[in-house]
């Protein structure tokens, strides 16, 4: 019997971001394992013209669902969505609503956050700071709740090189920001975020660290946890292998190898790949939601989610196993084959964005005009380039975590919910996890059929062959104008040719004595 899933049933919890990639994961494990919970209270924002029920809807009706219907069947009355933002005064929840959850909710998991890294630090802060701060003032009235656990990030303190469990207090307090972003315009907020985000590289990686210390500040009378994942990829083994639904981190970059567009990035290959699935996170979750309820440890403590001291691998290595893993199962109509490598000067990489990124893009955007089509491909390489240049930061550094906490926790669990919540990252292979997660990204993220495998090989192939065409093309219009306009490349010309005309003749010669 498992001793967290037993906790978790007849409970009332309340997940804000259940709508994000993460959320999903854990409400999809909560439902699988815990099947008898009292109700899961979902904090949804209206979006893109869908209504909270229609976003609901199609959430259960993912594939990623699929399983909690077998063991969950009425899992639709078990999901209570209620209408809030968490930009708004008291989340714009409705009386009614707020009074339900004040008396109901027995867990908290803070999922939501603004994971862009480039938001204004006005939204960031918002987000990833004020509304922590609400919630908590929320849970503080909660006569009923039993833990508070906020998802932060391990890169919330990567302007250092090793971290600890611990807090890392920033220079301004949290309070004086959020005071400050309600009276100053954007253009002094603009002005000052640079020196307020010091040696950090963005919004995001700050104002997470500030929510941290909201959460130590507000803590009162709170069982609080805070769990620190690193970079969160596609599930390893729950609900099943790969899946993945966005394009955050390293998965955007993944499509992009894969439909031909990335072909260089700047990346240093052995440097550690700090990626973790999100099965592992959502099981360290739920097992500190139970520890943090169960046991009441004194002080709030913090859990790195991370692979790169237990189980580490490199960028290298990763690059490497995403290429072969397109080499059996490529994308469909890729717009180049997928070929990329690393660089890692900025020289070098200024020379292959040019030529290997921009230059295709141009190319190929002037046989859209030519054919009357629109020209999309340079704006979309525009959005790469950028992309990359976000991303950079964290490929070209490594980090040292401990996890000193997360490994004690690992210790309190019986063997059967190290079983069912299984979160030791050093079971799992990594050669194996990427062709899942590559293979995920297909399925999942592109809803691809795999049934049209044998055409994307036949294009890669057409690609080739063009490939090859224009390459040959290239040179003999090369050649011809440096034979036009130089004496030296005629003279060259001139001794290959009668070179070729004399060993043809000596084997015409050769081969006419034998017969
Ligand atoms: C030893 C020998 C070596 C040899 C080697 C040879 C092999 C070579 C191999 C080459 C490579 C092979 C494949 C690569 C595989 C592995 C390498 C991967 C490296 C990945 C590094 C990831 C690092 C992540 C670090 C994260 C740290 C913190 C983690 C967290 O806590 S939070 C989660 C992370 N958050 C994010 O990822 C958000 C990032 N996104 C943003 O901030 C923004 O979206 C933006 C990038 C700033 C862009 O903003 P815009 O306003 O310009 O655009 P918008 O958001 O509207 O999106 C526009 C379109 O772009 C798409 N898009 C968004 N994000 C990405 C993305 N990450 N990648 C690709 N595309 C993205 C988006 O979907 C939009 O598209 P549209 O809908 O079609 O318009
Ligand atoms: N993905 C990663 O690599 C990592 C993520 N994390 C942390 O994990 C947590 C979850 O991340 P992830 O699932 O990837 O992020 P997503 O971007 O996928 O999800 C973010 C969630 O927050 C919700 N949200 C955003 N703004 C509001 C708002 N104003 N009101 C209500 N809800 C809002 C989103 O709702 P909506 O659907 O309406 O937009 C969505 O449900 C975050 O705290 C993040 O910092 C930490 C380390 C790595």
């Amino acid at each position: 019997m498992s001793m967290i899933a037993d906790f978790y049933g007849g409970k009332s919890i309340l997940i804000t971001g259940a709508t994000g990639f993460l959320g999903k994961v854990l409400m999809e494990k909560l439902f699988r394992t815990s099947p008898d919970l009292r109700v899961i209270y979902i904090l949804v924002r209206p979006k893109a013209g869908q209504t909270l029920q229609q976003r609901v809807f199609q959430i259960l009706n993912s594939k990623l669902f699929e399983k909690v219907k077998e063991v969950c069947p009425n899992v639709h009355e078990k999901i209570r969505a209620i209408s809030a933002d968490l930009n708004q005064n008291d989340f714009a929840i409705s009386m009614q609503d707020m009074q339900e959850l004040l008396s109901y909710t027995d867990i908290i998991f803070h999922c939501a956050a603004t994971v862009r890294f480039d938001d204004h630090l006005r939204h960031a802060v918002q987000l990833n700071v004020t509304a922590t701060q609400q919630l908590l003032l929320m849970a503080s009235q909660m006569p009923n709740l039993k833990a508070f656990i906020h998802i932060s990030t391990a890169f919330s303190n990567c302007n250092l090189k090793h971290i600890d469990e611990v807090i890392y207090p920033c220079p301004v307090e949290p309070k004086k920001i959020i005071d400050s972003m309600e009276w100053l315009d954007d253009a002094i907020i603009d002005e000052i975020t640079p020196k307020l985000i010091g040696d950090r590289p963005n919004t995001y990686t700050y104002t997470k660290a500030l929510g941290e210390m909201v959460v130590q500040q507000e803590s009162g009378k709170l069982n609080l946890a805070i769990i620190r994942p690193s970079i969160v990829g596609a599930t390893w083994q729950e609900p099943f292998p790969g899946w993945v639904d966005n394009v955050n981190g390293p998965t955007g970059l993944i499509v992009a190898a894969g439909k031909g567009f990335l072909r260089s990035i700047r990346a240093t290959p052995m440097a550690v790949a700090d990626l973790i699935p999100a099965d592992i996170v959502v099981n360290l979750t739920l097992a500190v939601g139970w520890y943090t309820a169960v046991h009441r440890p004194k002080s709030t403590l913090i859990y790195h989610c991370t692979s790169g001291n237990l189980n580490p691998c490199n960028w290298g290595k990763m690059g490497i196993q995403v290429l072969a893993t397109f080499e059996k199962i490529p994308l469909e109509r890729a717009f180049r084959r997928p070929k990329a490598d690393f660089t890692t000067s900025n020289v070098t990489t200024q020379y292959w964005n040019a030529v290997s990124h921009r230059a295709p893009a141009i190319i190929y955007d002037f046989y859209l005009r030519l054919t009357g089509r629109k020209p999309r491909m340079t704006k979309l390489m525009n959005r790469l380039l950028r992309t990359l240049s976000m991303l950079e930061y964290f490929i070209n550094r490594s980090w040292e975590w401990s996890t000193y906490n997360t490994e004690m926790l690992m210790s309190k669990l019986s063997p059967e919910d190290q079983r069912v919540f299984n979160f030791d990252v050093r079971q799992l292979n990594w050669l194996e996890y990427i062709e899942n997660y590559v293979l995920g990204v297909k399925k999942y993220l592109l809803k691809e059929d795999m049934a049209g495998i044998p055409e994307a090989k036949q294009h890669l192939k057409r690609l080739r062959n063009i490939h090859y065409l224009f390459n040959t093309a290239l040179f003999l219009i090369a050649w011809r104008l440096l034979i036009a306009r130089s004496q030296v490349a005629r003279n060259v010309w001139f001794f290959i040719v009668s070179f070729c005309y004399k060993f043809l003749s000596y084997f015409r010669a050769s081969s006419t004595l034998k017969v």
